[in-house]
């Protein structure tokens, strides 16, 4: 990165930047030689003040220790009932993501934008007119914005994505010193050769006069990217624009209680988001005094092989839970093939050793072997053709193209074939005739075997589907003038999980309360 001056025009960019506020000094976080219980106890006191309200009073039901192969993790101090409130967690650090975002939003207060319209204080981001730096103190982007104005923007009149990506990691400079200790005390991996962080980004592209490449306050902004990327979770805002139309602002929030979860495929917690984007840790299974409190932080319905890469591309680990080792994922052929050989149409192909990218693969019925890289081109065919396409058409498209075409190439249970049918359920509305009405009930029912098979307990997508399936099942009823079927036991029970799930969410279905009322569930 150019020092100021360099690298264009500096007179120019000082004038752009008159009375910018100084360079902030970064306090050093003290360095003290503890053993790793000692640190470990005072990492867990830091957390504790950090929280606390959200604790309730009393020994909480997590602790904090060590696990081999795993680093720091959460064990459970006594046994844990299913759907109990594990822990609530608040971010430490949340913003935007590095993502093409659809609509243009203050970075500030998330607030839609009907155009573009930039901070008057230089720092280059979209902000409202509440949250403008000429607001004063009182605004709460004003201290980012002084910290951006202080590293000298160039273009200081237009808007910039790569500022807004970097927005979340700049926000650590603005952390308290205890936070900044607890931020700091987080594992961060560094980032692969092949990928260019946010920071990178700004420093290549030479953004500002006056942030020095080698210096510390890159230093810990790369530190603060890292931590990020290591822990970070997706959360979201739900606001609306001028028409009350609903959006969704992806954003990357650290919750560093939720992020000393370690991996597990088959995890024993669901996690939900409150309206002021409170994490919400329940038990989807019950825990055992001892055992320790995992999280998935992959997709559940990917296959193994899916899974394994992203782990270890974006987390840097390669798990070996007891789904990962078995081919079959516990019945679910979630990530199998349809056996390639036209006389053998039951044949499934599935990895000879799943742990292992390369594994050979084989079918079930008929031995036929096949190398890895065939078995990833049929995947990689599958994925572009679903992915990239049907998965963008209306419903009856997709239905047609499920019944008519994937049968013929992937197996009903198939990663693919299932993400094709999560979207058909989102898409079918109560409005759409009865056939389509019919599928989409049926798509709910095969997923959620697919979760039982899994043993997968009470997780966020199972409350999702079994609301779907009892709006669903009511809305056939009415259809069939047979309203009795969306009172009987088992469809209330759907509408129960649903409720019990998704209750604690700040974006469930905005009709499931009045649902519950009206069928009188609680
Ligand atoms: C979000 S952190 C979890 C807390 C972390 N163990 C610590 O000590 O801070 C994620 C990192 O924990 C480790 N980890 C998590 N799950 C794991 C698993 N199933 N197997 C091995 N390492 C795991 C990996 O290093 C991963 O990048």
């Amino acid at each position: 990165m150019a020092a100021a001056g360099e690298n264009g025009n500096g007179a120019t960019g000082a004038a752009e930047t008159a009375n910018v506020p100084p360079v902030p000094e970064l306090p050093e976080v003290p360095t003290v030689d503890l053993s790793l219980p000692e640190r470990i106890a005072s990492f867990k006191q830091e957390l504790l003040a950090y929280l606390g309200e959200l604790v309730p009073p009393g020994e909480p039901p997590w602790d904090i220790a060590t696990f081999e192969g795993y680093g720091r993790g959460l064990v459970a101090t006594r046994d844990i009932a299913v759907n109990e409130l594990v822990f609530v967690d608040r971010p430490v650090l949340v913003g935007p993501r590095v993502n093409n975002y659809e609509v243009i939003f203050c970075a500030s207060c998330c607030s839609i934008l009907r155009r573009l319209q930039l901070c008057t204080g230089g720092c280059r981001l979209p902000i409202c007119s509440r949250c403008d730096y000429s607001v004063g103190a009182s605004s709460p982007h004003a201290a980012e914005c002084a910290l951006i104005q202080s590293w000298q923007p160039k273009d200081a009149g237009r808007y910039s994505k790569n500022i807004l990506y970097a927005l979340t990691s700049i926000r650590g400079f603005l952390l308290s010193e205890r936070d900044r200790s607890i931020v700091l005390q987080m594992e961060g991996h560094p980032p692969r050769k092949e990928m260019t962080t946010e920071i990178e980004r700004l420093l290549k592209d030479g953004y500002f006069w006056n942030l020095d490449g080698e210096g510390p306050a890159v230093r810990y902004l790369r530190q603060v990217v890292n931590i990020l990327n290591t822990n970070a979770f997706e959360t979201s805002r739900i606001v609306a624009d001028e028409e009350n139309n609903q959006h969704e602002i992806i954003l990357r929030g650290l919750y560093i209680l939720g992020a000393l979860m370690n991996h597990c495929c088959r995890p024993n917690v669901r996690y939900v988001f409150d309206g002021e984007l409170r994490m919400r840790v329940h038990a989807s299974r019950p825990i055992k005094k001892g055992e320790q409190i995992m999280n998935n932080y992959s997709k559940i319905l990917w296959g193994s092989q899916h899974r394994i890469i992203h782990l270890c591309f974006s987390k840097n680990f390669l798990c070996c839970c007891d789904r990962c080792k078995d081919p079959t994922e516990f019945g679910t052929y979630l990530g199998a093939l349809k056996c390639v050989r036209e006389s053998c149409p039951e044949g499934r192909l599935l990895p000879v050793n799943p742990l292992k990218i390369s594994s050979v693969w084989r079918c079930d019925r008929c031995s036929l072997k096949m190398d890895n890289i065939k078995a990833s081109k049929i995947q990689e065919i599958a994925s572009r053709m679903i992915m990239n396409n049907a998965i963008k058409r209306e419903a009856s498209h997709i239905i047609d193209y499920l019944n008519d075409h994937i049968v013929k190439f992937l197996l009903p249970t198939n990663q693919f074939t299932v993400e094709l049918k999560l979207q058909a359920i989102k898409k079918i509305q109560s409005d759409r005739p009865l056939v389509e009405l019919r599928e989409k009930e049926k798509y709910c029912l095969e997923i959620l075997d697919i979760l039982q098979r899994l043993n997968y307990g009470e997780c966020f997508v199972k409350g999702v589907l079994c609301y779907e399936l009892f709006v669903t099942r009511v809305t056939i009823a009415q259809l069939l003038n047979e309203s009795e079927i969306a009172t009987e036991t088992s469809n209330l029970d759907q509408l129960r999980t649903a409720w019990q799930i998704l209750k604690p969410s700040g974006n469930r279905p905005r009709d499931l309360q009045q649902l519950v009322v009206t069928y009188g569930i609680e």
